[in-house]
């Protein structure tokens, strides 16, 4: 096979970034846009030794799971790869990613639920970042990157994001244009409180005019009065990193505040929280129910954030403590829990893996482990410690089913075993799927032989009674 060359094929799976596998004379070849059972006229664009991709010139039979992409961008934008997709077909691809996965990198052969899906999965973001720029014809411009490239594709309405986050991007591209200072900025960051309706604006800028921006907050807020927090942030880096180190406040408060089942979370422009508030109960919910605390139990709540998790889980235990990196966010999760009048938690701010090696070392019991890592997933360290520690559970929160794959092989070399595994779609339309598993200790046969063995002496002293 070589480029160029037109072939026919069937798709008959998916690649984790949901491309469509058609095999031709054995040859996978990835084809953007084509469902599982499609048949398409296919243009090979490039061969590599075991693979090649292609792209769909021609559908000759379409699938009854396609579905017509509601956004007018989505070829050209990479923030959503998958609205062609059906809900169903969309929770059978994240089904199988993550048991995939759990297959292949994980040796591990294991039930996994069907993803739990997002009912109305639009406007479900309640974090927007758009690049700003201008056009050839000098017009300002907000949206996202072309796909592979820097182009900024101009975007009125994003149909993943809260319309409060379209609104005020819209407006601030008309200020930017107004005020003709669009060279300034290079992002702008913007986060609603789904249950409030609270913004607050992040200007990521390569310089502090600071007198201008203020300007500009204010004529911000006297047409979007839902923003309460203005914060201008120095980004003079030459990669790609969206933060600077140096902030400001320009108007209103340094923080938002949501509220999630219940619990009230002020969120800051550097702290993470969970993107899609609607599935974050779910997956809260459903860690809390797979560490099935009582209220003796001791839990150790690792990569932490602002706390949510942490206080999720103390309401069913006797005490949590949240270990997090980022300082900003240790400081949320302090005035959060106090916020909310919890008491039994507290929190660390430090490395993961340094801090749970420290609290192994200290021999102090801990019931319950939950981690909630990054991409890259947790260090060797950190994995170490968690065993060390033997918890009675683990549960793993993870947003790639790679490095989750990965480190449940670890653990699992090591005597902790999957017990359950729930997908939960964070990310409707696009091919990322968060995942939360629970562990346990393992019972290995030589514990067998001494339970059996217990019930044996038993059943005699009985007998002899
Ligand atoms: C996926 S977020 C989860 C946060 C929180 N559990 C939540 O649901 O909002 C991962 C968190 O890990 C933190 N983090 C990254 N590397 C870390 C490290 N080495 N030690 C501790 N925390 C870390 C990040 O700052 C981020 O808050």
């Amino acid at each position: 096979m070589k480029k160029n060359d037109r072939v026919t094929g069937t798709c008959l799976n998916y690649t984790f970034e949901g491309l469509g596998v058609v095999k031709v004379d054995g040859f996978p070849l990835f084809v953007k846009d084509m469902l599982v059972g499609e048949c398409g006229e296919i243009v090979v664009t490039q061969v590599r030794k075991n693979f090649g991709y292609g792209r769909l010139m021609k559908l000759i039979s379409a699938s009854p799971e396609r579905a017509e992409p509601p956004c007018k961008i989505f070829k050209q934008c990479g923030g959503c790869q998958l609205q062609h997709f059906s809900l169903a077909e969309l929770q059978r691809f994240k089904t199988q990613r993550v048991k995939d996965a759990l297959e292949r990198i994980g040796g591990l052969d294991c039930h996994v639920e069907d993803a739990l899906m997002m009912e109305d999965g639009w406007y479900y973001r309640n974090k927007g970042q758009v690049p700003v720029g201008v056009d050839k014809a000098g017009k300002t411009v907000c949206g996202f990157y072309r796909i592979n490239s820097n182009d900024i594709i101009d975007m009125d309405v994003c149909l993943i994001q809260h319309e409060l986050i379209n609104k005020t991007v819209q407006c601030m591209k008309r200020l930017i244009g107004e005020f003709g200072n669009a060279e300034v900025f290079r992002h702008l960051l913007v986060k609603v409180g789904f249950s409030t309706r609270e913004i607050m604006v992040v200007f990521i800028v390569r310089e502090k005019r600071v007198a201008e921006l203020k300007k500009m907050a204010s004529m911000l807020v006297a047409e979007v009065p839902e923003v309460k927090s203005v914060i201008l942030n120095l980004n003079q880096r030459a990669d790609n990193v969206i933060l600077g180190d140096e902030e400001e406040l320009l108007y209103g408060r340094p923080t938002i505040v949501d509220e999630l089942d219940g619990l009230c979370f002020e969120i800051s422009s550097k702290s993470f929280y969970q993107v899609n508030p609607v599935q974050t109960v779910k997956l809260y919910n459903q860690a809390v129910a797979f560490a099935e605390l009582s209220k003796d139990d001791r839990v150790v709540d690792l990569y932490c954030g602002i706390g949510t998790i942490t206080q999720f889980m103390a309401r069913q235990a006797a005490h949590v403590q949240g270990v997090e990196v980022v300082a900003a966010a240790i400081e949320d999760a302090k005035r959060n829990a106090a916020r909310n009048g919890i008491v039994n938690v507290d929190f660390v701010c430090a490395d993961a893996g340094e801090y749970a090696a420290r609290i192994a070392d200290s021999g102090e019991r801990v019931d319950v482990v939950c981690v909630d890592p990054p991409r890259k997933g947790c260090d060797e360290r950190t994995l170490e410690a968690m065993l060390t520690m033997a918890p009675r559970r683990i549960v793993y929160v993870s947003c790639d089913p790679s490095t989750l794959a990965r480190d449940l092989k670890y653990l699992g070399e090591r005597g902790y075993g999957v017990e359950r595994v729930q997908p939960v779609d964070m990310f409707p339309w696009t091919y990322h799927v968060e995942t939360v598993v629970l562990l346990s200790k393992l019972i290995t046969k030589k514990h067998v032989n001494i339970e059996l063995h217990a019930d044996e002496l038993d059943l005699t002293s009985s007998k002899s009674k």
